[in-house]
Parts: C-alpha cells; sequence; structure tokens
C-alpha cells in the first residue's frame, strides 16, 4: 500500500482546500482501485510569517510555496496543494503541475459594511487590499476611494474591516467560499471591473515529475476546461515575466470541447493609483501561444514600463 504524504499550510483556507483535494482523491482512489493513503503535514512558510509587512515590499516570488516545494524535493512529503494564483510562473526543476481541478468561483468580492456593492459606497471610502492589481482597477473605477494596505489570513481581514474602520475590503470569492463564509460577500466584482488575478479561483496539486504513482492518480483528477484556461492565464503572467505581486490580472474562458476547444483570454497591466490601464481580449487555441501574444499586445502599449515602474 503507498502512502501519500500531502503538505499543507495552516491556514484555515490551506486546510480546507487540502482537505478537499485529499477528499476527492480518496474516491477516486476507491473508484479506480488504487491501493494508497494519505497523510496530512503541516508546513509553515515564509508568507505566513511575515504578516506585518506588505508584501509586495518583501519582494519575492512564491513566498507561499517555497518551503513545500523544497519539501516536495527533499521527499518528506509526496503531494502539495495550493492555491494556483500563489503559484510563481516556473516551478523548480524536478517539479510538476499534476493536476488543475474544476474552478471555483474566480471573481474578487467586496465585503462592506452597509453598501450593496462598488458603487454604493460613500465617497472617499476607505476600502482594505494589499493587492496592487485590485487597487489599481478598484482606483481606476472610482478615483475618490481611499485604499489602503491590509494583510493577513482571511480571518483576520473579515476581523481589522470592523476594527480598523474600514468601509470595505476585497477579497477572492474562491476563498471564502470554500471555507464556507460566502454569506459574508455583499457583491461580486465583474471582470470587467476587477480582473482576477491569474489562476484565481483554481488550485494546483503538485508533485515531483519522477512520481510515476501519483502522477497516474491526479490524470483523473484534472479539470481540462480549467486546465486549458490557467495555461494561458499563467503563459500571459510568465511573459511578463510576473508574480502575484504585480498589478497583473487575466481571465480565460474555455468554449467548446477538446480538439475544438477556443480560449477567450483577457490580460491587464495597470499603475497601482489607476490612471494608467492596459486591457485587451484575444481568442485563439494554444494557451501558451495566445498568453503569450496576448503580452506582446500590451508591452507594445507600454506594459513593461508600468511594470518597471512599480518593481523600482
Ligand atoms: N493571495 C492570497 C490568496 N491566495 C488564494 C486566495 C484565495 C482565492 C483563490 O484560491 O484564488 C487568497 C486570498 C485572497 O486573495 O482573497
Amino acid at each position: 500500500m503507498r502512502k501519500i504524504v500531502v503538505g499543507t499550510r495552516q491556514s484555515a483556507l490551506a486546510l480546507t482546500q487540502t482537505g478537499q483535494v485529499v477528499d476527492h482523491l480518496r474516491e477516486l482512489c476507491r473508484k479506480h482501485g488504487i491501493a494508497c493513503e494519505f497523510e496530512l503535514r503541516k508546513i509553515v512558510t515564509k508568507g505566513d510569517r511575515i504578516l506585518d509587512v506588505t508584501l509586495s515590499k518583501v519582494g519575492g516570488k512564491g513566498l507561499f510555496v517555497k518551503e513545500i516545494e523544497q519539501a516536495l524535493l527533499d521527499g518528506e512529503i509526496d503531494l502539495a496543494v495550493h492555491s494556483m494564483k500563489d503559484m510563481p510562473w516556473e516551478l523548480p526543476e524536478g517539479l510538476v503541475i499534476g493536476a488543475v481541478p474544476l474552478r471555483e468561483d474566480p471573481r474578487d468580492c467586496l465585503i462592506t459594511r452597509g453598501a450593496a456593492g462598488i458603487d454604493e459606497l460613500p465617497p472617499g471610502a476607505k476600502v482594505g487590499t494589499s493587492s496592487l492589481r485590485r487597487s489599481c482597477q478598484l482606483q481606476h473605477h472610482r478615483p475618490d476611494l481611499r485604499i489602503e494596505s491590509m494583510r493577513g489570513n482571511i480571518d483576520s481581514r473579515l476581523k481589522k474591516l470592523e476594527s480598523e474602520g474600514f468601509d470595505a475590503i476585497l477579497l477572492a470569492a474562491a476563498g471564502l467560499r470554500r471555507i464556507g463564509w460566502e454569506d459574508r460577500i455583499s457583491a461580486y466584482l465583474p471582470p470587467e471591473v476587477c480582473l482576477p488575478a491569474v489562476g484565481q479561483g483554481a488550485l494546483c496539486v503538485e508533485c515531483r515529475g519522477g512520481d510515476d504513482f501519483v502522477l497516474e492518480l491526479l490524470k483523473h483528477y484534472s479539470d481540462a476546461p480549467t486546465t486549458l484556461a490557467v495555461a494561458a492565464e499563467r503563459s500571459f503572467l510568465g511573459r511578463l515575466n510576473g508574480g502575484c505581486q504585480v498589478p497583473i490580472g487575466a481571465y480565460a474562458t474555455i468554449a467548446g470541447k477538446g480538439a475544438n476547444a477556443t480560449i477567450t483570454l483577457t490580460g491587464m497591466v495597470g499603475s497601482p493609483d489607476g490612471e494608467r490601464m492596459l486591457k485587451e481580449t484575444m481568442i485563439g487555441t494554444d494557451p501558451i501561444k495566445l498568453g503569450q501574444e496576448l503580452a506582446d499586445v500590451l508591452i507594445a502599449q507600454g506594459a513593461a514600463d508600468i511594470l518597471a515602474k512599480v518593481r523600482g
């Protein structure tokens, strides 16, 4: 009997989504007659330890995944579940994305004190987010809003909404839904107003490239349209050399199936104050090519300059 050790961060969200993946994998094993058992191992990452500083200032890609990837490479764990949007676009040599399961809601949402939605917030309302992508698009839509930095896990951010006098905060709907807190959502932001982060709402199941047993199991678990959409979004991110702490957004939808699948990819790059915002949509069939072509279109419009200013 093969034992599969699964690494996870200790936040409520990480524990929940890893638990859900392991439940699904157990069921797949039963269905396909694969003999194995699962064990959870908790790991603390750099991203979890630096909760008091703005992440974009700390810099470095993949703050939440590095230690977990090291544990995979060292053979301490065999499988890890990440939020896809926390994944750097390049994986360390020896590791692969073994499965991309069906995507949750990709949208950002607003949690307010009283107001119904973004257009109902009072003039000059104080909104909490540390995401440059969110602040860019929010300021672009409502230049009057006062954006203030807010870090921490979902639960601590919700507490700060009350305790630190924010009128609203922005979070990914997927995280709230996964931990069962969707009743806290005041309004969903459509992608036309706030384009999600690359991979938002999707999960990444990572493993060693040479672990045939785990790879075979994970093959049954991938969702084809989500895999295609995420590949296009990540190709866009890779061409722009972006991590998760840059004002870059992308969202792909898939129409048709198998060889007939077409990808509609929208990408944006903007300045954190929302004054500059480049956004284009392209359609294609090859996710890697499409992501690169869309990035090149935005680069031709000045995306690289915008990003260079942000990176300093
Ligand atoms: N950067 C933190 C992070 N990474 C993944 C999620 C949850 C949503 C998802 O899986 O896309 C969140 C919280 C948030 O942005 O609100």
